[in-house]
């Protein structure tokens, strides 16, 4: 197996030398069944309104093939070192299950992963299923009612978003949930709104840090223990209320304020931990352990998908080659992801995440720098508010910015109404597919303001509802579509250094600025 850069694959020079297809005559009804992918856990991937043909996929193909990208991702799940800034194994998929094809075993510290993983799982759900049936209980004797997640990045983006996106599903479901609040920011507005008419004796607190050195989160757990004394409540003892999720070798690992711990450890990135304690905590608490093995299944059967050569076979595969063609041949540098979903409100926030601190990185695994583009920038809000907003610049802008869809048949909730002839969700699916043949095709018009260029790309990722199993799916495969693009672009997608220089410098900061003039003026501005 060899690594090199994407510029020095003969490869890339031949996808380089193409044109993108006109979708605007390309797209044929014929497209959206012919370019459809099996994802996992029920989801289809479309790329029928990307500009590619089968001389794209061909050379799309020889690129994955001469990037050795499926020798590399069964290199990561057998145990080899893929994060060499931080000499790490990298082991989220682990967590959901042995991808067929990967090692039996990987050994690190001494121990079996796998089945380190699976002892914490388990853990996670033996405590779940006691605190939801009242064996355990708040220090006054009352039953938990409310669980309050406290951690930022990784610990918090990804576990919010999933629990917002199985809310209402569970509801549809007649699932008896305990409500779930974040806190992460250490704006203390934020911890003031979270805690605002919270019935202390009942709320269960998971303070989660893989480093447990983060100053936002140790700020806010503070914050949680001096607001829980502040009630005056007769008994209340904040270490009955708060559990920890954090490594082995973190200083909360041994902290005997907590009523439980949890691990995951330094081979789980924080933002690939929600399907660690991290995210299986928070979702087993919510909703039962149950739908949290759901959600492994899901993410496990994506992970199982993604190992296919055959990139007409491989969804996360084709979404990362595609996207490389994107930004470095048609040079996109942002795209959009749009969930015709409210329920997947958040999950843009946690792929910025995901895919930026993973793949903003302007030097190769080796640490040379690269002389080509890498991550994209990435937003989104749902649809149909996103049409209301700033689909404007996205339909008449002056830049092409790939759109990344994301839909379902049905709702979750099943509480829907029939006004003018069709019900709300097909109105949201009418938008949907308006949008995909509106950005592809354009509107020719005598009056240029009312003209539409049309020729602008998406995908679609589709499922019939969103259930656990499609979460899963949907949330393994934007991972691996994110590791498949780090194997092409021969960066390390699994450390984030860039995120260290601030911390620091806000850490002088609050020191005094240590005899830094330029960071002592800014901060007294702001004092
Ligand atoms: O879990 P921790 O150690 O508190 O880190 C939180 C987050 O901070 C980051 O290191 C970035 O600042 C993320 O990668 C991580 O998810």
């Amino acid at each position: 197996m060899t690594y090199k850069n994407l510029d020095q694959s003969t490869a890339f020079a031949a996808v380089s030398a193409l044109a993108p297809a006109d979708i605007r005559t390309t797209l044929d009804p014929e497209r959206f069944a012919s370019c459809s992918i099996p994802a996992g856990g029920g989801l289809t991937y479309s790329y029928a309104a990307m500009p590619v043909v089968k001389s794209h996929i061909d050379a799309l193909q020889s690129l994955s093939d001469d990037q050795e990208v499926i020798a590399k991702y069964t290199a990561l799940l057998s145990g080899e070192i893929m994060n060499t800034g931080e000499k790490r194994l990298v082991l989220h998929h682990l967590l959901r299950g042995r991808v067929p094809g990967a090692s039996e075993t990987v050994m690190a510290d001494g121990e079996e992963k796998g089945a380190f993983y699976a002892a914490e799982l388990e853990k996670t759900r033996a405590f779940a299923a006691q605190v939801r049936d009242g064996r355990i209980t708040g220090s006054t004797g009352k039953t938990f009612r409310t669980v309050v997640q406290i951690g930022i990045g990784g610990s918090d983006l990804g576990p919010r978003a999933l629990y917002l996106a199985l809310k209402d599903w569970a509801l549809g479901e007649g699932i008896q949930r305990l409500e779930a609040r974040f806190i992460s920011n250490v704006d203390p507005d934020d911890a003031a709104d979270v805690l605002d008419g919270l019935d202390m004796e009942r709320t269960l607190f998971i303070l989660v840090s893989k480093s447990g050195t983060t100053q936002e989160t140790l700020t806010n757990r503070d914050l949680v223990i001096q607001a829980m004394h502040k009630k005056k409540i007769t008994g209340l003892n904040p270490a009955k209320h708060m559990v920890a999720v954090t490594s082995k070798t973190s200083p909360l690992a041994t902290s005997k304020n907590v009523l439980a711990s949890f691990f995951f450890d330094d081979y789980i990135g924080g933002r690939y931990s929600s399907s660690s304690a991290v995210g299986g905590v928070v979702l087993s608490l919510a909703f039962g352990h149950e739908t949290f093995a759901r959600f492994l299944e899901g993410a496990h059967q994506a992970d199982a998908k993604a190992l296919e050569k055959d990139v007409t076979k491989n969804a996360a595969l084709l979404d990362a080659l595609i996207g490389v063609y994107l930004r470095n041949v048609l040079n996109c540098p942002v795209t959009a992801v749009l969930p015709y979903s409210q329920a997947l409100s958040r999950f843009p926030a946690h792929l910025q995440q995901l895919d930026m601190e993973s793949n903003g990185k302007s030097v190769n695994r080796d640490g040379v720098p690269v002389s080509y583009k890498t991550g994209p920038v990435v937003f989104g809000e749902p649809g149909t508010n996103g049409q209301h907003s700033f689909y404007q610049l996205l339909h008449q802008g002056t830049d092409i910015i790939p759109l990344q869809f994301i839909g379902f048949s049905r709702s979750q909730a099943g509480q829907d109404i029939v006004t003018d002839g069709s019900t709300s969700q097909q109105k949201l699916n009418a938008n949907l597919s308006a949008q995909i043949v509106a950005f592809a095709r354009g509107k020719d018009d005598g009056n240029p303001n009312k003209r539409f260029a049309g020729g602008r790309w998406s995908s679609l990722l589709h499922g019939e509802r969103l259930t656990p199993e499609s979460l899963g799916a949907l949330l393994a495969h934007y991972e691996n579509k994110v590791m498949f693009q780090g194997f092409l672009w021969n960066i390390n997608s699994f450390d984030q250094e860039g995120v260290q220089l601030g911390k620091v410098l806000a850490g002088k900061v609050l020191a005094g600025s240590q005899g830094d003039p330029v960071l002592a003026a800014c901060a007294k501005m702001l004092s």
